[in-house]
């Protein structure tokens, strides 16, 4: 085997100058001719088939492949839905969804850590506790496995998949500008939704970067000692504090962002809910998502009853809130929102759902 510098795990995440170097590459176009193949989804150098056999065997003998995790699952559901495990390097996985709707909208819904810190109670992945933070191109990767799968362009990408991305926000920012960069998906920032639970240094560095990516923010609860007890991230910032950061992060890049508002049965649907939802909510460009409770056994919550969320949108158009309910998809094959837990890494179940808003382009 031939000696060579250090090589990644990914060429995924690289600019095609990069790629030259790294792999030693005599002819430029040939790095362009790689990244190609990459973007569209192809990463092993034997079917990059206008590079000469002779250098695509080069290259194998180099690096096995130019991704660095597979896909260790699939399953589609009746919808669309497609959910995927994906085996990292070091044998973790980590899941992804790709979701299908009447609109033709294609939206990968993609994890930026393997497990997640925040421990919030109602949520599956919480109950995984933190493995590691996923890299950059372990999270564009996933989008590549959605779209070696998806017979159409995906169209929108949330960051709603385990893991809370804010916590690990330089991978992340990466991982948009690549999903963002006119040579490789070229996705609009509108398209793009990084959702979180409140961790308000990063709204903050977010704000900062000047990236109009929307943001979904998980309040789930307007009421401190409430949220303090379903949300440990709320001891650290308050429903205040992160009200203040909001407002902030409006201010810097005048986005109008979402609420997302998970309803657990009769725990946050009630009259002095909504109203301390509505006077919350009062001064911020906003529209609250409203999602019903995805089922978890293990957990200790119930999904409200129809009537239930009726009422509660009840009090809420009484409230002048600005709302859209979201309808979970993805439910058959464990693939709503919140249920993600992978077997692999602690013996738990996985989960998803749909994430993109009915009002969204
Ligand atoms: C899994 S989180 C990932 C992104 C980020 N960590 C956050 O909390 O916003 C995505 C969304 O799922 C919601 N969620 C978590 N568990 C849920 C469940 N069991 N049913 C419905 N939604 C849930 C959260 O409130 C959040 O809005
Ligand atoms: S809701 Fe988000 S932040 Fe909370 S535990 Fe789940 S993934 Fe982590």
């Amino acid at each position: 085997m031939e000696q060579t510098k250090h090589l990644p795990l990914s060429l995924y995440g690289l600019e095609a100058e990069t790629i030259a170097e790294i792999l030693s590459l005599t002819k430029n176009f040939q790095a362009k001719q790689i990244f190609n193949w990459l973007v569209k989804g192809v990463y092993t150098f034997e079917a990059m088939t206008d590079l000469p056999k002779a250098e695509r065997e080069r290259l194998s003998s180099l690096m096995s492949s130019a991704c660095s995790s597979s896909i260790h699952t699939s399953e589609t559901d009746e919808s669309g839905a497609t959910k995927m495990g994906i085996r990292l390097h070091d044998g973790k996985v980590v899941e992804c969804v790709l979701l299908v709707d009447k609109k033709g909208r294609h939206t990968a819904c993609l994890s930026s850590q393997v497990g997640c810190a925040q421990g919030c109670t109602f949520c599956r992945t919480g109950t995984m506790g933190l493995f590691r933070n996923l890299s950059a191109e372990e999270i564009i990767e996933q989008y590549i496995h959605l779209l070696s799968a998806s017979k159409q362009p995906i169209t929108h990408i949330v960051y709603m998949g385990m893991g809370e991305p804010l916590a690990n926000i330089a991978p992340v920012t990466r991982s948009i500008r690549y999903f963002h960069n006119p040579k490789t998906f070229n996705i609009s920032l509108r398209r793009i939704t990084v959702s979180t639970c409140g961790v308000v240094p990063g709204i903050l560095k977010l704000a900062e970067q000047k990236l109009p990516v929307k943001l979904a923010v998980s309040l789930v609860s307007a009421d401190n000692r409430l949220r303090d007890r379903i949300m440990p991230v709320n001891q650290t910032w308050d429903i205040m504090t992160l009200k203040k950061a909001l407002l902030h992060y409006q201010r810097l890049g005048g986005k109008r962002f979402t609420i997302e508002y998970c309803m657990l049965g009769n725990t946050n649907t009630d009259e002095i809910s909504a109203k301390k939802l509505a006077s919350y909510v009062r001064d911020l460009d906003v529209i609250v998502n409203l999602i019903p409770w995805n089922p978890a056994e293990e957990l200790p919550y119930q999904t409200p009853t129809e009537e239930e969320i009726d009422h509660f949108t009840l009090l809420l158009d009484r409230l002048h809130v600005n709302y859209t309910r979201r309808r979970s998809r993805g439910r058959e094959i464990n693939g709503a929102c919140g249920q993600l837990a992978v077997p692999i890494n602690k013996g738990l179940d996985l989960d998803y759902e749909s994430m993109v808003d009915e009002d969204d382009e």
